[in-house]
């Protein structure tokens, strides 16, 4: 058994993580496993710390004055982000292991050879005591203001603290098996196998001459009538050509949220341009002729072509993951196969510099679903021998138009959200943003094609009235927030409120984040009805996005929560 250099109980001193100052500790544990000691500072707090970051009282020649007895906590006037645990953390010596234990240990092993060791291991009483005073400090909402001018006061070693916190951010939390998400195991083959059917019977479903739901769903057609090699080649001609606008050297680059090791990764911000570039194709194409009507025809044959697609490429990434650093996985993964499949097992899968989820969430499937939109149009034009589209169909079409162009100039704002910073990449997205989004999202389109709907221009005005609202809240929410994460003193944000969270981050609690805990959600889902609405009211069917978005952002909503 290796040794150790200190005893329990002895008072030494510790290095305050991410910093070169040391403070008075007691020497409470050591973990022979990992070899970290558990220590205690002067406030309370404890920390796991190395031995290479403890020294004997003797090696320090006293100072006069300074912060020999004060904790750094207190040195920041309790404003400290010491208490910070990670939620959900168990003690090392948590009996109930499961399958998942060594693979987090793995992670957390490699975060260990990767920073410097930071591990807050808080007491559930002490935790406790200090977070209701600490709430009862904190709920006076003092406007940021003052933060800002306290934090210039104390700005150099908040730069210490600031990269500390960004890294303790990404920690890896032990998941057992009762923590995965989507029901676990059982829920995400549930998912994986029963969501592709579920599409399928949806479209056909749509097809229908009566789409009611309590007709009997048409049965599926066989796999080799549903399969076109000639499809296929289109879908990955599609795929290839928004990757090569992907890697053009135009657009600025940017940094994204700190990994766990403290890197950051670049990403090129040129989807606005990708969208100009694919117009302009599809604008040529239109004028040369080409027939759209055979994706509308091919409807289905594109929705299998682009899920068998999706699985390979999940395939691919599963392997992939295999073999990356144990530092590059998802947080989100879990250490069981399946569970990993689904979520994603590597956080950041990259070829070079091409960022393979960045890429996928925004290029593909989105564009894809305005070029759908569009087909959909034209095909109503041509079925219901228009000369012009419905103002329905309109209507749909410029909805999401906005919504898809929204997301492509606002580009940056993709890089703090959950599916970046969080999960993984893997089946869950790769479905997700290449088939779920282009052949769901185009649903009211679709519907639209089979099961016109005379809207008058009151009834409109009242729909975009409606669509601009949900816009604003939307927009200006996620605004709010990206300006907020990127640059939490931004003087521009100056007069908003924030409280502090047990996560050491800041939250907004004024502006649009004081009006509901989730505004850009509210936003989102007002604009999904702003969707429907067009379809009118003979049947439920168009409402479908509204249903299952309200349920998705209802559950992304309590993973947010949970985080
Ligand atoms: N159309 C679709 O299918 C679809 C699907 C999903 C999402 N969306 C939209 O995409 C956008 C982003 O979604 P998202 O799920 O990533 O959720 P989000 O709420 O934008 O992002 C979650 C992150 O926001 C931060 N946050 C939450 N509350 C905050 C507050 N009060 N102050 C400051 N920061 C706060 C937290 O960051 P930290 O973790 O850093 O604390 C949290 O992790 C939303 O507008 C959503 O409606 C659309
Ligand atoms: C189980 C699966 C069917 C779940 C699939 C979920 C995905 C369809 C969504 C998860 C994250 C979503 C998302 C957008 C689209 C839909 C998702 C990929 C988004 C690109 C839509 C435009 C927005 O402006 C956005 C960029 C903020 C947004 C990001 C998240």
């Amino acid at each position: 058994m290796p040794s150790r250099k200190f005893a329990d109980g002895e008072v030494v001193r510790g290095r305050w993580p991410g910093s070169s100052l040391y403070y008075e500790v007691e020497i409470l544990s050591h973990d022979s496993t990992s070899q970290l000691y558990t220590v205690k500072y002067k406030d309370g707090t404890e920390l796991e710390l190395k031995e290479n970051d403890i020294k004997p009282l003797t090696s320090f020649r006293q100072r006069k004055s300074g912060s020999t007895s004060s904790s750094p906590s207190r040195r920041r006037g309790n404003r400290s982000r010491s208490r910070s645990r990670s939620p959900g953390r168990r003690p090392p010596k948590d009996a109930r292991r499961s399958a998942s234990a060594s693979h987090q240990a793995d992670i957390k092993e490699a975060r260990r050879e990767v920073e410097v060791k930071l591990t807050p291991l808080v007491l559930e009483k002490f935790n406790l005591l200090q977070e209701s005073s600490y709430i009862s400090t904190q709920y006076s909402l003092r406007p940021r203001r003052e933060e800002i001018r306290l934090k210039e006061m104390d700005s150099k070693e908040e730069k210490f603290v600031t990269k500390e916190l960004a890294v303790r951010t990404f920690e890896v939390t032990p998941i057992r098996a009762k923590d995965l998400e989507f029901g676990g195991v059982p829920g995400v083959l549930l998912i994986m196998f029963g969501l592709p059917v579920f599409l399928f019977l949806l479209l056909l479903m749509c097809k229908q001459k009566d789409p009611s739901l309590l007709n009997f769903p048409p049965p599926l057609p066989a796999l080799y009538e549903l399969w076109e090699t000639r499809v296929f080649g289109v879908c990955l001609l599609w795929f290839l050509i928004q990757a090569l606008f992907y890697l053009l050297p135009i657009g600025k680059v940017v940094e994204g949220t700190p990994l766990i090791d403290g890197r950051r990764l670049k990403y090129r911000l040129n989807g606005f341009y990708a969208f100009i570039l694919t117009s302009a194709i599809i604008g040529t194409c239109l004028f040369q002729g080409v027939e759209f009507h055979y994706v509308y025809r091919h409807f289905l044959q594109f929705t299998l072509a682009a899920t068998v697609f999706c699985v390979v490429l999940s395939v691919y990434l599963y392997m992939r993951s295999l073999k990356v650093p144990r530092k590059d996985l998802s947080p989100a993964s879990s250490g069981n196969a399946v569970y990993d499949f689904f979520i994603g097992r590597e956080l950041n899968p990259r070829i070079g510099t091409f960022d393979l989820k960045y890429f996928c969430e925004l290029r593909p499937g989105l564009i894809g679903w305005v070029v759908i939109n569009l087909v959909m149009l034209l095909a109503e034009m041509k079925i219901q021998s228009r000369a012009v589209p419905s103002l329905a169909m309109i209507l749909v079409n410029s909805f999401q138009l906005l919504y898809v162009v929204d997301a492509l100039w606002n580009e940056e704002a993709v890089l703090t959200t959950m599916d970046i910073i969080h999960d993984g990449f893997g089946f869950m997205l790769a479905f997700g943003d290449l088939v779920w989004v282009p052949f769901i999202y185009s649903f009211q389109a679709f519907y639209l094609v089979s099961h016109p709907n005379e809207v008058s221009w009151p009834m409109a005005s009242l729909m975009i009235v409606l669509k601009l609202c949900g816009y604003v809240i939307f927009r200006g929410a996620n605004s709010q927030k990206n300006a907020f994460r990127k640059n939490p003193s931004d003087p521009k944000l100056a007069h908003l409120k924030t409280i502090h969270t047990s996560t050491g981050k800041n939250l907004l609690v004024s502006g649009w984040w004081g009006f509901v805990r989730h505004p850009n959600y509210l936003g989102d889902l007002i604009m999904a009805l702003a969707w429907s609405l067009p379809c009118g009211f003979n049947h439920i069917l168009p409402y479908f996005y509204v249903v299952y978005f309200t349920m998705l952002l209802v559950h992304r909503e309590a993973r947010d929560e949970y985080q």
